[in-house]
Order: structure tokens, then C-alpha cells, then sequence
């Protein structure tokens, strides 16, 4: 698993075999033309970079998946099944988007002997899922939950455009995400102050939005006062091709 500093944050999540000692997928061999593995919210401008992340560890990309149709950049997803073919995409059916793979809530997407668990945790935008690891018996890693911008470190996605609902945000995060272990780590697809990583726990106690009623939290979110993302009437509708026209998705 590996992440960067920046404002968009993109997951590999897989094995190699440094990080899992030597263990393959079966448990048997060290064949490293097995491992398989998953991206997160890749960006278009950091899809080479990602690769050739993903070539190093000795990985066989499986998914190319997206939490949401992001609005302030253009996804990686076709880029990447252009140049990594058999990579699939993976979005939200509720996100009204196209991909290889339309996912619903509490659905398992498997890629060697890892899976992820899909949570609905709508609010931000309608079709926006939170991505959690499973407890596979020898779980080489903790517990992680990827969350788009559902939640992110010490704040939130907006609720201002997309579907966004600030009473359906609070819901999905106290249900989904904040009802998980504590010690979870939290990988959220933004951080605007260079951290990226947090812990349920953690953000159960300083969030200083979701720490709020739900009435707080609603006037909070009416209050932000953003700009929309620069990118936007670009990025959406290119979101919703996985970035690029038919026939990448
Ligand atoms: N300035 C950025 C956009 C910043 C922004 O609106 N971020 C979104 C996540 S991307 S959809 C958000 O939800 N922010 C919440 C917050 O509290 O900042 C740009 O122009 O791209
Ligand atoms: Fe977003």
C-alpha cells in the first residue's frame, strides 16, 4: 500500500512479497506474476507514476477503482486500463457512472486473497462508497478503510453539489465508518494540510465537524463557503467515462 502527499491522495493496495514475507497468494510460492493488487482514486496526471509503482512491487493490477465521480480531477481509471490492459474499473452503480464493474453496497471485490468490502457512505456526492479491508485470517496489515471524501482528516467532503446531503453525510459516516474498530486507519482521497493518514478513533474524538450534532453539523456545512473546484465542469462529466471517452471504461 502506498500513498503520496498531496491534495490527491491514490492507493496501491496489494502484496509483495518484502511486505508480506514472502507469501504469494496461495501461501505456496514466490511467484510474483501473482500478486495481485488494486488502485484507489488514481489521478490522469500521476497514472505513469502509479504504474510504474505498481510494476516495481512486482504486481498484477486487478481494479482501477473510484470511492466517487470526483469533481476537482480527471480520473485515472481509462488511462490506466489503456495501458495496463485486463485492469478493470470499478465505480459505484449509484454513482451513475460507467465502469467494468458497477459495485453495490456490501459487495466484496477480491483481488488475490485480499478483499475490499463496499460501504455505502452517500452525503458528499450520492454515489460516494467507503472501501474497507476484510479480516482475512492472517491478515498481514490493520484494518483500513479508504473513504474518499466522505471523510476526510479532521473535516469532510462538501455537501454543496452532486447529490451532496449534509443529514446523509452525518449518517454514513456515524454508521459506516465510525461504528468500525477504532484503531482503523482512515485513507481519505484528500488532505489539504500534507497528512494522509488518520484513525477512526481519532477522528471520533477530533473531527471538529463530525464531533457535532447533527444540527451543528448541518450549520456547519451550510457555512463553508467554498469556491466550486476549479476543475469541475471538466472533471465531472469525464468522471462519468472514467476519464475518457468509449470505449475506455
Ligand atoms: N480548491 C480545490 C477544491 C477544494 C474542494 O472543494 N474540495 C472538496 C473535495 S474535492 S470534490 C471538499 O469536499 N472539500 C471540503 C473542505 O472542507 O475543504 C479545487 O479547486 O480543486
Ligand atoms: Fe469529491
Amino acid at each position: 500500500m502506498k500513498g503520496h502527499r498531496g491534495e490527491a491522495l491514490c492507493f496501491v493496495m496489494g502484496k509483495t512479497k518484502t511486505r508480506c514475507g514472502e507469501r504469494d497468494t496461495n501461501g505456496t510460492t514466490t511467484d510474483q506474476t501473482k500478486l495481485a493488487n488494486s488502485l484507489i482514486d488514481p489521478v490522469d496526471k500521476t497514472v505513469d507514476r502509479d504504474l510504474n509503482l505498481v510494476r516495481e512491487l512486482g504486481l498484477k493490477l486487478v481494479y482501477a477503482m473510484n470511492t466517487h465521480v470526483h469533481a476537482d480531477h480527471v480520473t485515472g481509471t481509462g488511462l490506466i486500463k489503456n495501458k495496463f490492459p485486463g485492469a478493470k474499473s470499478v465505480i459505484s452503480r449509484a454513482s451513475g457512472s460507467k465502469a467494468d464493474v458497477l459495485i453495490e453496497p456490501g459487495d466484496r471485490i477480491s483481488f488475490g486473497d485480499l478483499f475490499l468490502e463496499v460501504r455505502a457512505t452517500p452525503g458528499h456526492t450520492s454515489g460516494c462508497v467507503t472501501y474497507v479491508t476484510g479480516d482475512e485470517p492472517d491478515q498481514p496489515y490493520p484494518r483500513m478503510a479508504f473513504t474518499g471524501d466522505a471523510l476526510l482528516i479532521r473535516g469532510c467532503g462538501r455537501t454543496d453539489f452532486q447529490g451532496g446531503s449534509s443529514k446523509q453525510l452525518y449518517e454514513s459516516v456515524h454508521s459506516q465508518i465510525f461504528t468500525l474498530p477504532k484503531d482503523t486507519l482512515i485513507y481519505p482521497a484528500h488532505d489539504y494540510k500534507g497528512f494522509s493518514v488518520s484513525t477512526v478513533g481519532e477522528e471520533m474524538t477530533y473531527n471538529p465537524r463530525l464531533t457535532k450534532d447533527l444540527e451543528e453539523f448541518k450549520k456547519i456545512m451550510e457555512n463553508l463557503n467554498l469556491a466550486y473546484p476549479k476543475m469541475m465542469d471538466i472533471a465531472v462529466p469525464a468522471n462519468l467515462v472514467c476519464g475518457l471517452q468509449d470505449p475506455a471504461c
